[in-house]
């Protein structure tokens, strides 16, 4: 059994979240990210499916030159990811990226982001705030005039707070608000953390808004990464 989700979808030549067949023209940023490894760094390794072919390429890298890197991954599936690849994982707690990459649902013109479709927004933000530079690898579907014209904004929230958050959000540009729910289980999508996903649709996405919902109490996280140091890679 491959029970890595991104091998299986490669293997049967079903391509992933964005629909986007172009795997070429992915594997081409995949490969460029693949070369800025260099022996001995500590590196943040985003989640999604165009983070795991970056992954997959540095992994071959590391394998042929020998390079001793080590992986900070942003959710259980990258560190399975990562052991799969036979990349040595560390933690947050341990060690600092001194770069990271991952994939984006959204990218505007000012570099503002919407993460979190996979539900890896907290521990991907925590990455790349601990990281100076992250590499976002995205294709052209990616990029948006309006943020949030295609996505809602990923909220994680501690599931005593529901019935909190939606009214707060009463008090903000949002037009509708939807609780996660599961496809492979009954009830709602639980996060690595054990907390809810609120999927909510903004009119509006000031660059204050992200630290507006982050002082919503029982708002653990938003998707929103506004004014991070990062690089955009479109294929
Ligand atoms: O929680 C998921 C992450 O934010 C992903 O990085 C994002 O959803 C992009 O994923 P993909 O590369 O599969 O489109």
């Amino acid at each position: 059994m491959i029970y890595v989700k991104w091998e299986n979808k490669i293997a049967s030549n079903a391509l992933w979240s964005g629909e986007i067949s172009n795997l070429r023209n992915k594997e081409h940023v995949a490969e460029q990210v693949s070369q800025f490894v260099k022996n001995g760094d500590t590196i943040g390794i985003g989640s999604g499916s165009t983070s795991y072919l970056a992954l997959r390429k540095i992994a071959s890298r590391v394998a042929e030159e020998q390079l001793d890197i080590l992986a900070i991954p942003t959710s259980k599936e990258a560190e399975m990811n990562c052991s799969y690849l036979g990349l040595t994982t560390t933690s947050l707690v341990a060690a600092r990226p001194d770069w990271g990459f991952d994939g984006a649902d959204e990218v505007d013109d000012q570099r503002r982001l919407i993460k979190g479709r996979g539900g890896a927004l907290f521990a991907e933000k925590l990455v790349m705030a601990s990281s100076p530079k992250t590499y976002i690898l995205v294709d052209e579907s990616k990029h948006v005039t309006k943020l949030g014209e295609k996505f809602s904004v990923p909220l994680e929230i501690d599931p005593r707070a529901v019935h909190i958050v939606e009214t707060a959000l009463g008090d903000f540009p949002c037009e509708e608000v939807h609780l996660r729910m599961a496809a492979a289980k009954d009830g709602p999508v639980l996060t690595e953390a054990g907390n809810f996903l609120l999927d909510a649709k903004f009119h509006h996405i000031g660059n204050d808004l992200e630290k507006e919902l982050s002082a919503i109490p029982g708002v653990v996280e938003s998707g929103l990464f506004i004014g991070y140091s990062v690089e955009i890679l479109t294929v």
